[in-house]
């Protein structure tokens, strides 16, 4: 057993509603964001590898030259938690500072 509850179909929906460009399931929460450059792109990745390293939570991310996509699961609980939903809100808090989109 982990320590973050799964969220319901309900409380997913609710977070998805209040992040932007977000969309998923109780299963996953991802966000596709275009940087401005591959090198741009490939600094957002190192600046949330640093959010997700201290938070010993780590996202699924795909790198395709300046488009980044992020899945979140807590795959310990096999779903969605607010592990998820808190990570979210961060990589969009940097998503800003690199100007994507
Ligand atoms: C031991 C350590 O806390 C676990 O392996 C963590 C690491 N990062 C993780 N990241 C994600 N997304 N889900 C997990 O269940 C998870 N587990």
């Amino acid at each position: 057993m982990g320590m973050a509850a799964l969220l319901s179909p309900d409380e997913v929906a609710g977070a998805l509603a209040e992040l932007d460009g977000w969309s998923g399931d109780t299963r996953e929460i991802r966000r596709t964001l275009d940087a401005p450059s591959f090198p741009a792109a490939i600094r957002l990745v190192v600046e949330v590898a640093k959010v997700a390293e201290d938070a010993d939570h780590h996202p699924d991310i795909d790198i395709r030259w300046r488009t980044v996509t992020f899945a979140l699961s807590t795959h310990s609980e096999g779903g969605v938690t607010a592990k998820d939903t808190a990570l979210a809100r961060r990589i969009d808090e940097l998503a800003e500072a690199h100007a994507s989109s």
